[in-house]
């Protein structure tokens, strides 16, 4: 599908990325091809509302640092997995990407609707590679003024059941990480993957005072404080990742300033671990997530 009929659409250019860029008269976004990645959304008059890196590169075969990566068909190290899961990766273990296949794939704009309120665009991609169980995957995004909602739909169109995981892997930006706070996370249990994946407890609001990668049992609204600003997300799903790499692991971290730590926080809409998602034959599965 061709940008040339949008009114509000048109193509951009970065490095080695094809780029959809958005100028409603209510706000702009970008959105990568690549691994219908949106990288950027900002309603006229606010700041951003997802974090993207200043070191951030437009490189095939690597995901953008920042915005919205799409993990899928599995979220994280494929071998952290459930059984379930990794045993339809048809690669050698050891090569199986980070965050799975789909955010460095190449997705297809399929729609395009547009009006004064609201652009809505779904991107698809068929198989993703001949790694992977015959799947396909489709990407909604909803933006508006006052929302930015996006709907992940996964097909199983092989003959056999397939177990996935997955995440909306977005990035926020924070005044200071120190003085954040997430709610709707209190009394719920979480797998902290900094301490051999233990199964622990949370005790009132999260608060970040060293690095941070956890798997949290979730439900209801989340609400981000950061100094005046809040962000409220909503999913449909069981489990949130909440990561900040603080100062050592900011280091090793690809298109990442050394602290750019102070100024992020990852909150995943995810189905991971205990949450993952089976799918029968023809079964279809849909993750989604609202930011107001
Ligand atoms: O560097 P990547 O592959 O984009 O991953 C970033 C982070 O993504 C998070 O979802 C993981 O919980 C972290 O462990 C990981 O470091």
């Amino acid at each position: 599908m061709n940008l040339q009929r949008s009114t509000f659409c048109r193509p951009i250019r970065r490095q080695q990325l094809d780029i959809i860029g958005i100028q409603h008269p209510l706000f702009s976004a970008e959105l990568a091809l690549q691994g219908a990645q949106l990288l950027n959304f900002q309603p006229q008059g606010d700041p951003p509302w997802l974090w993207l890196s200043e070191q951030a590169d437009y490189l095939q075969g690597s995901s953008v640092r920042g915005g919205i990566p799409v993990c899928w068909p599995w979220f994280g190290d494929l071998r952290r997995n459930p059984q379930a899961v990794q045993q339809h990766f048809q690669g050698n273990g050891s090569s199986a990407p980070a965050h799975g296949l789909a955010r460095t794939a190449l997705w297809q704009l399929s729609a395009l609707k547009e009006d004064v309120h609201q652009v809505d665009l779904t991107l698809a991609t068929q198989q993703l590679s001949r790694l992977w169980p015959t799947m396909s995957a489709q990407l909604h995004i909803t933006l508006r003024r006052d929302r930015l909602v996006l709907r992940l739909n996964s097909r199983n169109d092989s003959p056999n059941p397939v177990t996935i995981s997955q995440a909306l892997h977005t990035y926020l930006p924070v005044e200071d990480i120190r003085t954040v706070t997430v709610g709707g996370l209190q009394g719920n249990t979480y797998i902290d993957a900094l301490d051999d994946w233990q199964s622990r407890q949370q005790q009132g609001l999260v608060r970040f005072s060293a690095e941070t990668d956890r798997i949290y049992h979730s439900q209801g609204p989340l609400r981000l404080q950061s100094g005046q600003h809040s962000r409220t997300l909503v999913s449909n799903s069981a489990s949130t990742v909440v990561w900040n790499p603080w100062i050592n692991k900011s280091q090793r971290l690809s298109q990442f300033h050394p602290d750019a730590w102070q100024r992020m926080v990852c909150i995943e809409t995810t189905n991971a671990a205990f949450d993952c998602v089976a799918l029968q034959p023809g079964q279809q599965h849909s993750l989604q997530l609202q930011l107001t």
